[in-house]
């Protein structure tokens, strides 16, 4: 098993045992994903995936979706946050369009606009999208994943950009622990308390119609963006494809818990990069079962805590490749 094969190796290296504390754990994670002690982080890329959502109709936070256009201009022109990291972390940045209500920008070669619709229906007193338009979405991510095994990346970390989609991955995240609806209700970008009320009551709403569709597919279809429904895909065929993925905050985490509520080993090669301030980030990871390496109080979105984890993946696939052996060193 890779994975006491990476313990072992960790355990006779040159230092102490367990003396990289968590860096070890995630030298181990690493090598769980890649099935190999010496696992490789680079070419690497962070896919981000836009949309818009109708329940920001409802009032449900303080911004409206033309800050998902105007985010996605910024992203374009390098001037993102994301955009900024990427470039300090050494890693490719691509936006992909799975159904904002952007306008549609210049052919660029980190842009695909790859849209199913202009922005989901209004969760609160519809279905956001029909199954079809779903598994549509989904085909956008599984393509992204594609894409990048075609150009030979290792690490893909993968983030969103969407006003509205704490709302939509509250929901989601809601119906797929089986938690009470308001736990899973945060600030998001931002709130008042006449915001969070009404986005309280956007969710319960939309969760009482959820959970009385028998079919998982529709109840998920009703909730979800098309941003969301792409990650998931992608999430899903990364892990099919053996591709390492680097997971953001609470949203990117909703849509894991889709991929494998549809494929059951979707989280196969996923690293959560961090736990985020969102209220709902640490009972999603929870029951992802999946360890988050950083703790930053971070609640961006773009794909921000993945790329900041990068660097943290580079140092472990370094100590696994580089460090010599104790038994090396006296000769034993
Ligand atoms: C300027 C700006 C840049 C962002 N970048 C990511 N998000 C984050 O906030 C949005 C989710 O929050 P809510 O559900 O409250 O709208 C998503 O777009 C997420 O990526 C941003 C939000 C804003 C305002
Ligand atoms: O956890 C996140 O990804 C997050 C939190 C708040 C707003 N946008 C994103």
């Amino acid at each position: 098993m890779i994975t006491d094969a990476a313990r072992q190796r960790l355990d006779a290296l040159a230092k102490p045992q367990g003396s990289l504390g968590r860096l070890e754990r995630l030298a181990i994670r690493l090598a769980e994903t890649q099935g190999t002690l010496a696992p490789e982080t680079r070419p690497r890329r962070l896919v981000v995936f836009a949309g818009d959502h109708g329940v920001v109709a409802e009032g449900v936070g303080l911004w409206p979706a033309e800050v998902t256009a105007a985010m996605m201009r910024l992203m374009l022109d390098g001037r993102s946050t994301c955009a900024a990291l990427a470039r300090a972390s050494g890693t490719e940045f691509l936006l992909i369009d799975a159904g904002s209500k952007a306008p549609c920008f210049p052919p660029a070669p980190g842009y695909r606009d790859w849209r199913i619709a202009h922005g989901t229906a209004n969760l609160a007193r519809k279905p956001a999208m029909t199954v079809a338009d779903f598994d549509a979405a989904w085909s956008v991510g599984t393509r992204a994943a594609e894409e990048a095994a075609a150009d030979g990346i290792r690490v893909l970390a993968i983030g969103e950009m969407g006003i509205g989609n704490t709302t939509a991955a509250a929901c989601l995240a809601a119906l797929l622990t089986n938690a009470e609806p308001a736990t899973m209700v945060g600030p998001g970008a931002g709130a008042t308390p006449e915001s969070l009320a009404r986005k309280r009551a956007a969710v319960a709403t939309a969760l009482t119609r959820a959970r009385a569709e028998p079919d998982p597919r529709h109840a998920i279809a009703g909730l979800c963006g098309y941003e969301i429904a792409a990650m998931a895909g992608c999430i899903a065929a990364a892990a099919r494809l053996g591709l390492t993925m680097v997971l953001d905050g609470f949203i990117t985490g909703a849509a894991a818990l889709v991929a494998r509520a549809l494929e059951p080993d979707a989280l196969r090669t996923a690293i959560a990069a961090h736990r985020g301030e969102e209220p709902g980030h640490a009972p999603v990871l929870a029951a992802l079962g999946l360890e988050p390496f950083l703790d930053w109080q971070l609640r961006l979105g773009e794909g921000s805590g993945a790329l900041l984890l990068l660097p943290l993946l580079d140092a472990a696939a370094a100590v696994l490749r580089d460090v010599a052996t104790l038994a090396e060193v006296t000769g034993g």
